[in-house]
């Protein structure tokens, strides 16, 4: 509801510098999506501020000791992280990227061209949380635990993980995603390279090769011992048919077995291209006579082979594993081996690596096991390594990346498009928070977008990422990327609801309007407060610049520039130069000025674009224009 006592003049605290004016810049990169604010007046900071203590999730005004892109844009005035965006050319000093693990020189080479690198391999947790502080990105491999405490520790500095590889349950990617910290894999480098491993177990487990081997190294010939089984024509369960599972699974036909597998989530038809079936967890364990592991290690797959479906397989089964030692519970896999529903084990992957000395299971004489070999070849680790750098150097310029984790992929086709969008997103976010009376207690935000696409056809997560920026940053130290948009929002408790409404314009264009509605608060500024109750503002692109079009139930038509002044007034002549004279005389630019009213000689809102903010001086004649009966002044 509007206050009655929102007729005064509205004063938002001064700036720490004054912003240089700047003409607003489209987002190219993803990173203007995760790590500056988007299309604002921008102006290049040496930022030094002494480290904050944050308990939580990438303060804005994080400890950063080099060069900052700082945005002057929000009321609180606090810096944003550091930015290495395109849209202002290369960085000043290079990124820091941290390699805990060994990687094929081809990929630290395209990792030296674009920063500062550091390899420092077997790193304990607490070196690696002293480090990371002064890191830019980490690549790691599965080695090295990405825990929660290596997130806060690196006190918002850290910006991109990269993991050498497919698996990223080293990872805390729940962490990841509230300190608004991008995870980047390689997923497709190493798959050949594991299913051969697989399929290598396979073949040796069957045929007691490791046994063999080390038998006769010992000085023995064992030829009566060592009789192996044939693979073909057995049945063998794929678990997991995704990328390596159906390269095994491939592989497996072609060595005359009949393949089976299970996946709840995998295409059937993908799996009956292979000539494979898909069956339930039960049937294909029940039946199998070899059973390969290639599910990911998730909440819903640890220790899933365990006592209870150990005791459904068929007696005499054989197991491989490269996948990842979690998924079995080990102990009940010594007792399988011990009581023979288990004949043979080959394991590339144990629950914890490297595993103990005195490992039953690894000693067990019916076991097979190598060092987590399977993505191990010299060809899979020379792609692997210029894959993940590629993918580290392209998010810490901003590029889209294909292998994000826990980022939504938007092409880049659909991105370019929406920018403008993006920003007018954010600004009126922006906007609509700046004209909450106290600026907080918003707990439910309605986002209109009006297009003449079919709403099926309009990916709006960029966009809502953005009004959650816009809307939290001025009143909060969060600090708010698409990475951690949707999560930010729920911990402050705040609920965005999306509307999507086609209307007759053209479809060019992939959205007419954004309105952003905030419900059951009190606003400082009574004219923004519509016919429903809600504060609501609404905007559009035009000419490819973000525009206000309307506040409450008032037309006005400012590009969103700089900063903006709106005024309620009574309608009448000279109004324009009266308020036009004050700022002149105060030196500040006007950009832009519009007039929208609802009724003629009755009430009108006046919206103009200032590219300085104006002094208090300034504000207070505007305020005691008789005329004025309340304005308000929003930075952009
Ligand atoms: N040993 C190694 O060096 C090595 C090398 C590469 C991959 N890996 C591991 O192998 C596994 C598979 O890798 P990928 O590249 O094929 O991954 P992927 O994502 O392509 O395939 C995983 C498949 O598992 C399926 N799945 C998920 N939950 C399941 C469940 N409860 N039951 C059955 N299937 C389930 C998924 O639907 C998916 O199809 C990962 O754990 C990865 O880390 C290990
Ligand atoms: O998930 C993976 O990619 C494999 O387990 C490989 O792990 P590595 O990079 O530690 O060899």
């Amino acid at each position: 509801m509007a206050s009655s006592s929102s007729l005064k003049p509205i004063f938002s605290s001064p700036l720490t510098s004054s912003p240089t004016p700047h003409s607003p810049k489209k987002p190219s990169s993803l990173l203007s999506f995760l790590h500056s604010t988007t299309s604002t007046p921008i102006s290049l900071k040496l930022s030094s501020n002494p480290p904050r203590n944050n308990s939580h999730p990438r303060s804005k005004s994080s400890a950063v000791t080099n060069v900052v892109l700082k945005t002057d844009t929000s009321p609180e005035t606090t810096s944003a992280p550091s930015n290495y965006s395109q849209d202002l050319g290369p960085p000043l000093t290079k990124p820091t990227i941290l390699v805990s693990e060994k990687l094929g020189e081809k990929g630290l080479e395209v990792l030296r061209e674009f920063g500062h690198v550091e390899c420092l391999y077997d790193l304990s947790p607490d070196q690696l949380c002293s480090k990371i502080s002064s890191c830019d990105a980490l690549i790691v491999r599965s080695g090295t635990k990405v825990t929660r405490q290596v997130f806060e520790a690196s006190n918002g500095r850290l910006k991109v993980v990269g993991r050498a590889g497919v698996g990223i349950d080293n990872v805390d990617l729940q962490a990841a995603t509230e300190f608004g910290c991008l995870v980047v894999n390689a997923p497709t480098a190493n798959t050949v390279a594991a299913a051969e491993h697989g399929i290598a177990l396979l073949a040796a487990m069957a045929r007691n090769v490791a046994q063999a081997d080390a038998s006769i190294k010992a000085g023995k010939w064992q030829r009566n011992k060592y009789v192996g089984v044939s693979l073909v024509g057995k049945t063998l369960a794929v678990m997991g048919f995704g990328k390596v599972g159906s390269e095994v699974a491939r592989r497996a036909k072609g060595l005359g077995m009949n393949v089976i597998a299970h996946d709840p989530y995998a295409p059937a038809d993908r799996a009956r291209a292979l000539g494979v079936d898909l069956v339930s967890f039960d049937q294909a364990i029940g039946t199998a006579d070899f059973i390969s592991l290639h599910m990911p290690l998730t909440p819903a797959t640890s220790k899933v082979f365990n006592d209870e479906t150990f005791a459904k397989m068929k007696k005499g089964v054989r197991i491989v594993n490269v996948a990842r030692g979690g998924v079995i519970d080990e102990d009940a896999l010594v007792k399988a081996l011990d009581s023979g529903i288990v004949a043979q084990a080959a394991l590339d992957v144990f629950t914890k690596e490297p595993p103990p000395k005195d490992s039953r299971l690894v000693q067990h004489e019916n076991v097979t096991v190598t060092p987590h070999l399977g993505a191990s070849t010299k060809e899979a680790q020379a792609c692997v390594a210029i894959e993940i750098a590629e993918a580290v150097v392209g998010a810490l310029k901003g590029e889209l990346s294909a292998t994000a984790v826990n980022a939504p992929m938007v092409p880049p086709e659909v991105l370019s498009e929406l920018s403008p969008y993006v920003a007018l997103a954010e600004k009126l976010g922006r906007l609509a928070v700046q004209l909450v009376a106290g600026g907080s207690g918003i707990k439910s935000v309605k986002v209109v977008y009006k297009s003449a696409r079919d709403p099926d056809d309009l990916d709006t997560r960029l966009l809502r990422a953005m009004i959650t920026k816009g809307i939290i940053e001025p009143i909060s130290s969060s600090f708010v990327n698409l990475v951690n948009a949707d999560f930010t929002a729920k911990e402050k408790g705040l609920r965005i609801s999306e509307e999507r409404i086609v209307v007759d314009s053209s479809p060019e264009f992939p959205i007419d309007s954004i309105q952003v509605q905030i419900s059951n608060v009190e606003s400082k500024f009574a004219s923004g407060i519509s016919d429903n109750g809600d504060i609501s503002i609404e905007g559009k692109v035009k000419y490819g610049t973000p525009h206000l079009t309307s506040v409450g139930s008032f037309a006005v038509d400012v590009s969103l520039e700089g900063n903006l002044i709106l005024c309620r007034q009574v309608d009448q002549p000279g109004m324009i130069g009266q308020v036009g004279n004050i700022l002149g005389e105060h030196n500040v630019n006007v950009s832009f000025m519009s007039v929208g009213r609802t009724v003629r000689r009755k009430k009108a809102i006046m919206a103009i674009g200032v590219d300085e903010k104006p002094d208090k001086e300034a504000l207070k004649k505007i305020g005691e224009i008789p005329a004025i009966e309340e304005f308000v002044f929003l930075k952009l």
